[in-house]
Order: C-alpha cells, then structure tokens, then sequence
C-alpha cells in the first residue's frame, strides 16, 4: 500500500503493477496517466482507444516529457511505432488496455475500503449508493458513497464523472481509506462499466435497479446499453459477491441470470415478491410507512422519504447492506434515520397557499413519469411539471420525456437543462414534439418564476432535470444556477417576503 497516494517519490517496478512489456523491460515507474499532458519524468501512459481519437497519437509528446513506459493496444502500437522503437521505453501491448490500467491502477495505489459495493441501473444509482452509505453511518461504520454527486459522507472529495476512470477512482479510494473510511458504495455508470473504469474495484455485492432507456448516443442500441450494465456482474463483481436485484424491472430477471451463470448468490428485491418483498405502502405529507418481508419475517418501518420509487431503492440499498454482512434486523432499524439525497424529490419550498415546490433529477423519459407519478399520492389539486433535456446527450429521449410530461402531470412547462453547444430552442422544440400542449419558457428561472405563479392550493410544483445541480452549461460556461435556490427565491418574490 502507498503512504501517500500523491506521493511520486516512491518509485516502483512495471511488474508490480501486473504489466509485462515486451523484451522484458522492467522500468522504475514514478505515476500513471491517460493523458498525454499528465506526462512527467517515469510516467506509465496508458494510450487508449478513444472516441475521438486514438490516444497513441500523443505517444511521442509522451515520450518527450519522459514516460518510460507505454500502456496500449495492438492498434496503438500500430500507430506509434516509429517513434516506440527509436525510444528506450517499455511496451506494454495488452488486448484490452483499458481493463489493464484499471488493474495496474489499483495495484498502484492499493487500498480500498474493506466492504465496497457497487450499484448499476439507469435511474437510483446515486440514491441507492447515498442510502447504502447513510445505512452503514448508522450502524456505526465510517462510509461513503461516490458518483454524480461527488464523494460524500465519512469523507468528502468533488468527483467530475459518475464513475471516475481509473487512475482517479483509485487515488480516491486510496485516500479514503487513508483516512479510516472502511465502506464505501459506489455508481457503476454504463460508460464507466463500458470503458472497464471499476474493474480493479474488489466488490463484495452489486445491485441493479432498472434498466430503461438513456445513453444511446453513445451505446447505440438498447442490447449494447444492456451489456454494458450487465457487464458488472458478468465482470466485475467476483464469484463470491453477492447480487441484489430488482426483479420488479422487466430486465431484472434478465440480470439474475446473468449473476446465477457466474455462481453469485442473488439477493432479489420485488413488490409482493423476492428475498426483500414489499407488501405494503402507505403515503402521506412528510414519506410513508412501509411493510416487507425478509423472507418469511415481516417488518413494518417508517421512511420519511417522498416517492414510492425511493422504497424499492432504500430495499436495494438494505440488500447490499446485508450482502456486505450486516446483520438484517440491525439494517432496517435504520431506517426512519434516511434523509432525502440531495435533489431527488428533495422538498424546496412552500407558498402561502400551502402548495409545494420539489426539485428532482429526471432526467431519463422513465424517470419522468416516475417523479410525477411518485408526486401524485401526495397532490390534491394540479400538478405542474417543469421539464428539459441536456445537449450534447442522447436526442431520441427528448419527445418520450416530453410525453411522459404530457402524459401524466396536468400542465407541462418545457424549458432548458444544459443546453451545452446546442441550439436550445432545438432542444426545446423536439421535448415538444412528444409535449405538444406544454408552455414553452427558454430561460430556466422564468419558467421556474411562471411555475410557481400559478400554483393554487392544494397543486405541486416538480422541477426535473438539474436535482442537485449548481450550473446551466451554456456553450462551454458554466453559469451558476440552482433549482431550490430559484425555487425558493421564486416563493419569496410571489409571496410578497423579503429575499
Ligand atoms: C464518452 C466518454 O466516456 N469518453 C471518455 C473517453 O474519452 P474519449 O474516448 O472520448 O477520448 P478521446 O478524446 O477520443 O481521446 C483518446 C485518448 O487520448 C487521450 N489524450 C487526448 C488529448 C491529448 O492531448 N492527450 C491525450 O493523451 C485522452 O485522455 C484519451 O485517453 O476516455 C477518457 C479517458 O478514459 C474519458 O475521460 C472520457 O470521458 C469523458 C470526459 C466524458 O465526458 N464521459 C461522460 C460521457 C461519462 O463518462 N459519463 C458518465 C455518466 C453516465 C450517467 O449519466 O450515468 C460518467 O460515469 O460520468
Ligand atoms: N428506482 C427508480 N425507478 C425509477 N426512477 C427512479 C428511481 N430512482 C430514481 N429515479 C428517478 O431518477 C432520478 C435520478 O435518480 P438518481 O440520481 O438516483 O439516478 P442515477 O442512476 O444516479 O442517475 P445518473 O445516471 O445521472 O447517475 C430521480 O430524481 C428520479 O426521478
Ligand atoms: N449523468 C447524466 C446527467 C444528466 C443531467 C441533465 N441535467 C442533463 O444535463 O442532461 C448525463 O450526463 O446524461
Ligand atoms: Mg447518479
């Protein structure tokens, strides 16, 4: 294990990171980096295939700012062989380099939390790895969760992806263990699973949520989006590791398979069925109760949670819990303790009138029209629903979210939600297609202002896409935004109170 993650001092052979380079060459290795312009003195740089472009390009610059060694493919080596063979550096020539360095990239750093788990799904990744996390804090551990909302918990650290590629995942998990962190839980994204970012991760269990549609702009097809997720359990997690399934999912029989083929024990998860049933669920202002079974032994707990979908993601959460070795009456007592993840159906604000303001991160068709359903048991009057959708993000979800919004909320108000180098009103236009009667308001904090305008007694307002998000990102700026601040701010100025 490395004292110091940081630490470049400590120099150590090629081969101890589990790389063998052509000829035998064994150089003093000082770090690691997949980019060219982390390059210096003794780097391994590991030239990977991209989409854009093939990393090998940039071996030479490599080279000249001192790598000794060179992680790629055949292709890569391909590429780069002139300047490979006038260099002194090792070649390390693997079929797939990107599971390499994940390999090579925890050997480097070693440590990891003991008891780590990982969750996967299209939609309840953070909010099961954020309940997982605030399950093992009560029972006394020292935890954290990791994805879109950075590290969190028993020690905190911003992360830029869902799932860090590997040199970042591993100095990260280094350095919260360092720092006496023994559980962690983390998001296992379907880029991430795709790209082998996690696969030098020692899992004791993984979940699946469900799995609907998002992401195919870069997967392509629904079965290559699939795959990917399924590769977590076909991969990543060990024989011995446990899967927790949420077998109420269409796929979720689908994924058990998958996990019962490596000899995994399952864990499953269902309404009305599974080793984890839930039998009842009862809504009111502040979460509901819940009755389940665990196996044939029945509980009944209060979750001060909003939304029907939390409780199969606080059952998923109990079932990694349990799988990583706790003990299961223990888990549930846990859990009126939960508190709601940070923008998923988090509560911002309330009007004179009564009539509430949620914040949630729907950003998928299925997560649409499941806040809105969610919201429902708890709406006497209208429910009006803010959506968007991101550029530069899979453009065949745009209509579906927009009917989602028109399918189940009584007013829709499309608007924008990151729009990144694209056109907004394009954007705004295809959320339409499937949202015909919807209002349309570009600017976020207008829609927001018009929202909550004409909210009466008894409605609810639900603004989805950004959750715990603190920027529209317009071209390449960031501009500051925050949809519970604007919401709140947006109750003040209507009510007449001072900002
Ligand atoms: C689409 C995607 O996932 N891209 C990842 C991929 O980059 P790429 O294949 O596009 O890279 P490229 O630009 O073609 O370059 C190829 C290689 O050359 C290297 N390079 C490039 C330029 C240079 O000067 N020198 C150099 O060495 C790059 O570091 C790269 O390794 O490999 C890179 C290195 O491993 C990743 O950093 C990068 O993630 C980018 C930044 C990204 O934005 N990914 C997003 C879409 C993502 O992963 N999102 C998921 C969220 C999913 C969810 O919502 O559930 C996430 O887990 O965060
Ligand atoms: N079990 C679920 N079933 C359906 N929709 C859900 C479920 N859990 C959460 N959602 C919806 O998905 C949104 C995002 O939830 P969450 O952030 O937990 O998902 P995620 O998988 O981490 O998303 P990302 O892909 O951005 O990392 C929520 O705000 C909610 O609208
Ligand atoms: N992890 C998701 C987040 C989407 C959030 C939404 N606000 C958007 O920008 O589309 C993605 O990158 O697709
Ligand atoms: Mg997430």
């Amino acid at each position: 294990m490395r004292s110091n993650p940081d630490d470049t001092s400590d120099l150590r052979p090629l081969s101890e990171l589990g790389l063998t380079a052509r000829g035998g060459a064994d150089p003093l290795i000082s770090g690691l980096s997949v980019d060219s312009r982390g390059v210096s003195e003794g780097t391994l740089f590991a030239a990977l295939p991209g989409s854009l472009v093939h990393g090998a390009k940039f071996i030479p610059a490599a080279l000249e700012q001192g790598a000794v060694a060179i992680l790629t493919d055949a292709a890569g080596a391909r590429i780069a062989a002139k300047p490979l063979e006038e260099s002194h550096a090792a070649l390390v020539i693997a079929e797939d380099p990107r599971q390499a360095l994940a390999y090579a990239s925890a050997l480097w750093f070693g440590a990891q939390p003991q008891t780590m788990v990982a969750v996967t799904g299209t939609n309840g990744k953070t909010s099961v790895a954020t309940f997982v996390r605030q399950i093992w804090c009560a029972l006394g551990h020292a935890a954290v969760n990791l994805g879109t909302t950075g590290i969190e918990g028993a020690w905190s650290h911003p992360l830029a992806h869902t799932t860090p590629e590997p040199i970042t995942l591993h100095r990260a998990l280094a350095k919260a263990a360092e720092a006496g962190v023994t559980h962690a839980a983390m998001e296992a994204s379907s880029h991430g699973l795709d790209q082998c970012r996690l696969d030098g991760v020692q899992l004791a269990a993984a979940g699946f949520t469900n799995f609907t549609q998002d992401h195919l702009d870069y997967h392509e097809t629904f079965e290559a989006y699939f795959a990917a997720k399924a590769g977590l359990f076909r991969r990543v997690l060990p024989e011995d590791g446990v899967a927790v399934i949420n077998m109420n999912d269409p796929r979720g029989a689908e994924m058990r398979a998958v996990a019962a083929a490596r000899g995994q024990e399952v864990i499953s998860i269902g309404r009305g069925l599974g080793d984890i049933s839930l039998t009842g669920q009862r809504f009111d202002d502040t979460g509901q109760d819940l009755r389940f079974n665990w196996h044939d032994r029945p509980f009944q707990v209060r979750l001060n949670l909003i939304g029907g979908f939390q409780a199969e993601n606080v059952l998923l959460a109990c079932g990694l819990v349990i799988a990583g070795g706790e003990d299961p009456a223990a888990v549930f007592d846990t859990l009126p303790q939960l508190t709601t993840v940070r923008g998923r159906m988090q509560h911002a604000a309330t009007r004179d009138n009564g009539a509430s303001v949620f914040v949630d991160y729907a950003h998928t068709p299925d997560a649409v029209a499941t806040a809105i359903k969610a919201l429902r048991p708890h709406v006497l009057g209208r429910l009006i629903a803010i959506i968007g959708a991101g550029g530069d993000r899979d453009a065949t979800k745009r209509p579906l979210m927009g009917q989602a919004g028109q399918d189940n909320a009584d007013v829709v108000i499309v608007t924008d939600d990151n729009p990144r180098s694209e056109d907004p009103a394009v954007i705004r236009a295809a959320v339409k297609g499937g949202a015909p009667d919807a209002l349309e308001v570009g600017d976020r904090a207008e829609a927001i202002l018009r929202g909550v305008d004409m909210l009466g007694t008894g409605d609810v307002l639900l603004i989805c896409g950004k959750g715990h998000e603190s920027g529209q990102v317009v071209g390449s700026d960031v501009l500051p935004f925050d949809d519970v601040e604007q919401a709140s701010m947006a109750v003040s100025v209507l009510d007449g109170k001072a900002i």
